[in-house]
C-alpha cells in the first residue's frame, strides 16, 4: 500500500494507525498538543486485545512539505470533519481516498462534498477503544472489524483493493458490498448505546438491568430501524430485536465514544446520529420521539430568540 495518513489521532485514528504501522505500512499521523509530544518520543501503544503493540509512525505536526498521501483515514468525531479536511486537501493525491472512520450514515459522501470530488468512502468500525492518556489506545472490546463502503463506485473499483491492502498490513477490513445498510446497521445500534450512555453517564449493562432502561433501548431501536428501512436500508425484519441481542451480547461494561465526550466535556455526535435519524424521519415520514428527546437532554434545547 502506499502513504497512509491518519487525521484525528483518537481512540480509532490512533487503533488504526498502531496496528498498521506495525504491519509495514508507510503510515504518517497528524497529531497536536501532549498526544503529539508522547507519540513523537515512545511511539504510539494499543494496550490490551490481540493487536496489543508499540508502533512508530512518522509523526507530523502539520502538513506543510508532507508531500501527496494516497489513502487519508478520516477519524475525528464527526463535527470536527469540516476543519480537518481543509487542512489535508491539497495532501490528497489524485486518485486518493479518504475513508472516514466515523459514526454515522453518508460520513464518506460529506467528506467527498467537503472535497469537492468524488474521494469519500465510509468506514464502519467495529471495535470500541478510548484514548485514556495521550498515545496510548485501550482496548476495550469488540472485532476489530473495519467495513469500507464506497458510496458511489463498485465495490470491486476502490473498497476491496483497499480493505485488501490493509488486511495485507494486519488490520481487519473488508469491503462492504452494500454500504448504505452496513452504515445503518451500526448507525442504529450507536445512536441507541451511544446516547443512553452519554444521558445517563452509566454503562449500557447497568441502563439495560432496569426495564425501564430495557424499553428505552427497544424504543430507541425500532424507531432507528424503522428510518434506516424507509430509507433503503436491507436491515431484514428482525433487527431491532437482534441489534438489543447484540449490545447484551457487547457485555455489561460497553460504554461508548459519547459518554467519553461528555466525561470530558466535549461537543458530542449527538446531532451526527440522534438528529440525523430525527432529520431523515421527518423528510420519511417516520416518527422518531425517543432520538428527539435524547437530541434534546444531550445536544441542548435551542435558545428562543
Ligand atoms: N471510540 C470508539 O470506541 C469508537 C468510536 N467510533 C467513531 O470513531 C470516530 C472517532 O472517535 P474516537 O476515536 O473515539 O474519538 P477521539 O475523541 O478519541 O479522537 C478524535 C481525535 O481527533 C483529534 N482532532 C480533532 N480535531 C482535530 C483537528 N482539527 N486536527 C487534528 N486532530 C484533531 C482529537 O484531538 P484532541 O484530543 O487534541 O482534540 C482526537 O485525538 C467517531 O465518529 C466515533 O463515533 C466508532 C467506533 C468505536
Ligand atoms: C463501541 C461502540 C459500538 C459503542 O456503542 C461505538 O461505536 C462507540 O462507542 O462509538
Amino acid at each position: 500500500m502506499s502513504r497512509v495518513l491518519v487525521v484525528g489521532l483518537g481512540a480509532i485514528g490512533g487503533y488504526a494507525a498502531a496496528v498498521l504501522s506495525a504491519g509495514g505500512a508507510d503510515v504518517s499521523v497528524l497529531a497536536r498538543g501532549r498526544t503529539l509530544e508522547v507519540v513523537r518520543a515512545s511511539g504510539l501503544r494499543i494496550a490490551g486485545g490481540p493487536d496489543e503493540v508499540t508502533s512508530h509512525p512518522t509523526v507530523l505536526d502539520s502538513l506543510d512539505g508532507a508531500g501527496a498521501f494516497d489513502v487519508v483515514l478520516l477519524a475525528t468525531k464527526a463535527p470536527d470533519t469540516a476543519d480537518v479536511v481543509a487542512t489535508f486537501a491539497d495532501h490528497l493525491a489524485e486518485d486518493g481516498v479518504v475513508v472516514a472512520l466515523q459514526n454515522g450514515v453518508g460520513r464518506g459522501a460529506t467528506v467527498s462534498e467537503l472535497l469537492g470530488r468524488d474521494a469519500g468512502l465510509d468506514g464502519v468500525v467495529y471495535l470500541e477503544a478510548r484514548m485514556e492518556e495521550p498515545g496510548v489506545v485501550t482496548f476495550l472490546s469488540g472485532a476489530r472489524r473495519f467495513e469500507l463502503g464506497d458510496p458511489s463506485r463498485p465495490a470491486a473499483e476502490r473498497a476491496e483493493p483497499l480493505a485488501q491492502a490493509l488486511r495485507d498490513a494486519g488490520l481487519n477490513a473488508v469491503a462492504s458490498p452494500d454500504p448504505q445498510t452496513a452504515a445503518w446497521r451500526k448507525m442504529v445500534l450507536v445512536a441507541t448505546a451511544n446516547s443512553m450512555t452519554g444521558a445517563t453517564r452509566a454503562m449500557f449493562g447497568d441502563l439495560i438491568a432496569d426495564e425501564r432502561g430495557r424499553a428505552v433501548a427497544r424504543a430507541l431501536l425500532r424507531e432507528g430501524a424503522a428510518v434506516a428501512a424507509a430509507d433503503g436500508a436491507d436491515l431484514g425484519p428482525d433487527f431491532a430485536t437482534e441489534a438489543f441481542d447484540f449490545l447484551v451480547d457487547v457485555g455489561p461494561g460497553l460504554r461508548s465514544s459519547m459518554l467519553h465526550d461528555v466525561e470530558r466535556g466535549r461537543r458530542t455526535e449527538v446531532d451526527t446520529l440522534n438528529g440525523e435519524i430525527v432529520r431523515r424521519g421527518d423528510d420519511l415520514g417516520v416518527p422518531t420521539p425517543s432520538h428527539a428527546v435524547m437530541q434534546l437532554v444531550i445536544g441542548g434545547v435551542p435558545t428562543r430568540s
